[in-house]
């Protein structure tokens, strides 16, 4: 049996997510969705995907019957609207981070799964790397002794891009937090969790900065939060107007553990992915066995959605909806604090 996959959208990351279906296990792409025949058709060339399956709009796409399952990847004001349309056509979905633009559509995209008994999971594919699983073993096996400080960062230079591209833009949802903010804080809220035998834990208070640009996005932000009663602290930091460090760390009572990169192992560009371990007193150990290099970070989660639909789940073990809706509240409070307004609001 294999999950027959339909892709929602033909932009950067619906290539990567086709491209990586082609190795995955239990997958197959069979049908895209986009907003003119012509694209959908210049991207079903590409990935093999017959024409009759290209479809002119993404109405077309959550009514092929041939498709089980739909990735959403357009910009993140659509995946509500989007969510719904297709768990209302019984279609199990992944849905690009973030799922939501706010706790109300979050809220609204977990109901729609509920009621049409579908799988989803918002995308944060990270979660489903071994490497990311390999952090949580360290956290939960006390190897760092009791976790005090987490420090977590993705930036990226994004200048170059135009005002209308959909990261500088605020009717596309654009800015730092929710393009590429969201995994620092997710992480956070993993590693929290993880030092408590937890899949995730929430924060006990968020503080947050930031500057927003000129067309009304946040260029940077930063934020210190609190979990397990003021036991862990974490700094998170994210902005898109320079290439800075993307790293994590996380440091213990009895050591510090530092994924040199936690977002894109896979991507050579990002730095070569190390965990270091250091316990106190001992020299650090580096640990580089975790993953199979090269394999897309898409591999891995394309496996873990189809896998566990197959099975008959409705949730992804590594970003359970409650995970989602701790993530979209958090995210909505940070985006409070730094005054920062989108029209789904
Ligand atoms: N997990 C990850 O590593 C990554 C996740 N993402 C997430 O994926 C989503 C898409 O990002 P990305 O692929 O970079 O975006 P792109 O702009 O490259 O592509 C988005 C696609 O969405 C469709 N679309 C629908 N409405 C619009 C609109 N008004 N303006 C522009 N495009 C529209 C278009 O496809 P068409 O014309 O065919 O309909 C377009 O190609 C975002 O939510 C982002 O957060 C992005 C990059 C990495
Ligand atoms: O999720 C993402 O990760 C990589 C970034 O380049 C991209 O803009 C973002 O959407």
């Amino acid at each position: 049996m294999v999950v027959n996959w339909g892709i929602i959208g033909t932009g950067n990351i619906a290539n990567a997510f086709a491209s990586a279906l082609k190795h995955a296990k239990e997958a197959k792409l069979v049908a895209v969705g986009s907003r003119s025949k012509q694209s959908a058709v210049k991207f079903g060339t590409t990935y093999g995907i017959p024409e009759e399956h290209c479809h002119p709009t993404y109405d077309d796409l959550f009514s092929d019957p041939k498709v089980h399952a739909v990735y959403i990847c357009t910009p993140h004001p659509y995946h509500c609207e989007l969510a719904l349309m297709g768990a209302k056509a019984g279609k199990h979905l992944l849905v690009e981070k973030p799922m939501a633009m706010n706790e109300k559509e979050a809220v609204q995209i977990i109901n729609a799964a509920k009621d049409n008994n579908v799988f989803l999971m918002e995308g944060y594919m990270y979660r489903c790397h071994p490497q990311t699983k390999k952090l949580c073993e360290i956290i939960s096996q006390g190897l760092i002794g009791d976790v005090k400080l987490i420090r977590a960062n993705f930036s990226y230079n994004g200048t170059s891009y135009g005002p209308e591209s959909r990261v500088w833009n605020n009717e596309l949802g654009g800015g730092a937090l929710l393009d590429i903010g969201g995994y620092p804080l997710s992480l956070a809220r993993l590693v929290a969790g993880a030092a408590r035998g937890l899949p995730f834990s929430n924060a006990d208070s968020l503080q947050a900065t930031g500057k927003l640009s000129a067309t009304n996005v946040d260029e940077w932000t930063i934020a210190s939060l609190s979990f397990s009663n003021n036991e862990i602290g974490a700094q998170l930091f994210t902005g898109i107007f320079a290439d800075s460090d993307c790293t994590a760390e996380v440091i213990g009572s009895e050591g510090t553990v530092r994924l040199s990169s936690p977002w894109r192992p896979d991507v050579p560009e990002m730095g070569k992915p190390t965990i270091v371990l250091t316990k106190s007193g001992e020299e650090p150990t580096t640990i580089e066995d975790y993953a199979t290099l090269g394999t897309s970070i898409f591999v891995y989660e394309a496996e873990e959605v189809s896998n566990a639909i197959l099975a008959g789940q409705k949730e992804c073990r590594f970003m359970t909806w409650e995970d989602s809706i701790g993530q979209v509240k958090a995210m909505d409070e940070w985006r409070r604090q730094i005054g920062l307004k989108y029209n789904a609001d």
